[in-house]
């Protein structure tokens, strides 16, 4: 029994062991921590300079606002900008709100997107916190205002939706181009050394391989979903990327998902930094 136990263990171990390392590294005067939410499956980023402490956070999502704020206060960051990677229409920003839960942090959006910001951003800008930056690179194609932030010192980028482990963005709403979407990724994300680490704007399967992981195993009770991968991994593995582009296109028309849950209330909230028109339960809980 013990070894049976021993058997469904180990790959939760290696699992948890990686996602620790993904989740919380500090290496090199970088702080970064990769943080979830479960409802929409979206990754939000903390990256911080350790010795000046000025940090910024990608792709909040507002119902964990708190949270992030919480944790800001908690590791003593002084948040200089709360940026997306793009307008985005599932989840509705945690930008606005952190704004007011964090006085003095700036919000940020690429130009394209058509939404409101303190600062917008265009493909070849630098987004500075401490002695470090974020390389902007414009992947349209998901959305025409997608952008990409790049660490060239710490060898990762951000992909947003443009580029999921294993999967892309969809391209059916918001000027979404299969094609825009293929030469964006080919030529800004793929295009980087092959070990560059690609964090993606979501995981749709962690929540599902959290169940699985917990029945099996009764041990642990962090999800084991995808989450991060690297350009090699993906120039190899992925599904629809390493397809030519005729046959990128077909897949892209063909993927026949249902349209997110909340974009009626998302795009125009997230046009204005995620405060307008607030659904009656989360404006109850933050005017
Ligand atoms: N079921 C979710 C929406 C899922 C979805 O459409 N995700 C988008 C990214 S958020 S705009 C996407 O591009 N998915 C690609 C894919 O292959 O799944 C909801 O109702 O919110
Ligand atoms: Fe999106």
């Amino acid at each position: 029994m013990f070894r049976n136990l021993l058997a469904v263990s180990r790959p939760s171990f290696i699992n948890l062991v990686s996602r620790m390392s993904a989740q919380a590294c500090r290496d090199n005067n970088m702080i970064f921590r990769q943080l979830f939410d479960r409802e929409s499956c979206t990754y939000t980023y903390l990256l911080a300079d350790n010795t000046t402490k000025e940090a910024v956070l990608i792709d909040p999502v507002i119902e964990l606002a708190e949270r992030d704020a919480k944790l800001v206060e908690e590791l003593g960051l002084n948040l200089k900008y709360v940026m997306n990677t793009h307008m985005h229409a599932d989840h509705i920003t945690g930008t606005g709100l952190l704004k007011k839960l964090v006085p003095g942090c700036k919000s940020l959006i690429a130009k394209m997107s058509g939404a409101e910001a303190d600062i917008h951003v265009e493909h070849g800008d630098k987004v500075k916190f401490g002695e470090h930056h974020l390389e902007v690179r414009g992947t349209p194609g998901h959305t025409s205002g997608c952008i990409t932030y790049v660490s060239h010192s710490h060898k990762m980028a951000f992909t947003g939706d443009a580029l999921l482990v294993r999967g892309c963005g969809r391209t059916d709403f918001q000027e979404g181009s299969p094609d825009t979407l293929y030469h964006s990724v080919h030529s800004q994300i793929l295009s980087l050394p092959s070990e560059f680490i690609l964090y993606p704007a979501h995981d749709y399967k962690g929540p599902l391989f959290f169940q699985i992981t917990l029945t099996l195993t009764h041990i642990t009770t962090l999800p084991t979903g995808q989450t991060a991968t690297t350009v090699a991994e993906e120039k190899q593995f992925n599904p629809r990327l390493t397809k030519n582009k005729e046959e990128f296109n077909d897949i892209m028309t063909n993927l026949g998902l249902a349209y997110p849950k909340k974009i009626d209330v998302s795009l125009p909230a997230n046009k204005v930094c995620g405060l307008h028109d607030l659904p009656e339960d989360l404006a109850a809980k933050f005017n």
